[in-house]
């Protein structure tokens, strides 16, 4: 060794982990070690979404853009694709009930109206059944937080109740432990506390209210072309803290097509969804159409009026639902 080398510098501090061994393991686990772990939420596009332990999945828009029948459709689908997984829910605005309704709608394609108002009938009873069966097969994997809609208070049902994912609906309305002075301070204190749910092993799922943006026009609007990462920005933590945000923005030209824009993708590429939202069965599909473009004459609006007819054909039978 000659007196020029380095010598080692000694680590009594604690404070920081030498290059060297965090290599080291970081080799072996590169080698041999597990990918993450991911539970797929539904099919097609939509298994591309990344919920899984130490994540936050944010989900924002408009108010009726569907933030909760979408992800209440990944709480069901995610219990059906996962055979051991927890899952607990905290919704403020609507009872368990209501979100069991909606669910039902969309597993046996019976109209949510039909549902809400209880005026079902023969013609209804094998698809009550089967979807009724697919509910309470996964029952028992579920659990709804009750209030006081705290976070002590959804930790301590996440923890008794073993849950793997936590989806919150939604965290403007969620109260962190402490005095925050404003709404701002109050949502970025939750949004750390949840990232600490998520670094504990808990994969967790944020719904937000967005707040609107200017449009071209330079109006105040929630169109889906003005909603970006800013929509977010009451709260930057929000933003910051995800590791995966989308905002479902509803066409502007076509009720039923939603486009859910994949804002921020903190470990992939963000990839865009097109989804056909039918809001009777509060149930999306991701659709690879090109939406409509708003049609400029009489003549291009009458041709697109029948390709619509034409498309609408194979559904109008209403027969069936997502079993
Ligand atoms: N029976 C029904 N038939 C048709 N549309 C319905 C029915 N019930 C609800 N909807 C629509 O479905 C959508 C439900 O959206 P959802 O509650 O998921 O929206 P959201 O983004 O969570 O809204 P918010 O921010 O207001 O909670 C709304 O646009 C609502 O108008």
């Amino acid at each position: 060794m000659t007196d020029n080398q380095p010598q080692p510098v000694a680590n009594n501090s604690g404070k920081w982990q030498s290059g060297s061994d965090v290599f080291a393991t970081w080799r072996d686990d590169v080698l041999t070690g597990q990918p993450p772990t991911l539970y797929r939420v539904g099919e097609g596009e939509l298994s591309q979404i990344e919920i899984g332990p130490k994540l936050v999945t944010l989900f924002g828009g408009a108010p009726g853009a569907g933030k909760t029948a979408f992800t209440m459709q990944c709480v069901v689908d995610g219990l059906r694709l996962n055979p051991e997984l927890r899952w607990c829910v905290c919704n403020i605005e609507m009872p368990p009930s209501v979100l069991l309704d909606r669910q039902l709608a969309r597993l046996s394609g019976i109209d949510a109206e039909s549902i809400r108002y209880r005026r079902l009938d023969g013609n209804h009873a094998d698809r009550l059944d089967q979807a009724l069966n697919t509910l309470e097969a996964i029952a028992d994997r579920l659990c709804f937080v009750r209030p006081p809609f705290d976070l002590a208070n959804i930790a301590a049902a996440c923890d008794a109740f073993g849950a793997d994912v936590l989806t919150l609906d939604y965290i403007q309305r969620i109260t962190p432990p402490g005095q925050h002075g404003d709404r701002r301070g109050s949502v970025d204190a939750t949004m750390n506390y949840l990232r600490q749910f998520a670094d504990a092993g808990v994969a967790v799922v944020v719904v937000a209210a967005v707040s609107r943006q200017k449009d071209k026009q330079g109006r105040s609007s929630y169109a889906g072309d003005s909603l970006s990462l800013a929509s977010f920005r009451e709260s930057s933590e929000l933003e910051f803290g995800a590791d995966d945000a989308f905002i479902l923005a509803p066409d502007a030209n076509d009720a039923e097509t939603v486009h859910m824009k994949h804002l921020k993708a903190r470990h992939t590429q963000p990839r865009d969804v097109l989804l056909r939202f039918d809001r009777q069965r509060q149930s999306f599909t991701p659709t690879t159409a090109t939406p409509p473009a708003k049609p400029d004459g009489k003549l291009q609006a009458a041709l697109a009026n029948l390709w619509n007819q034409t498309e609408a054909a194979p559904d109008d039978d209403n027969s069936g639902g997502e079993q």
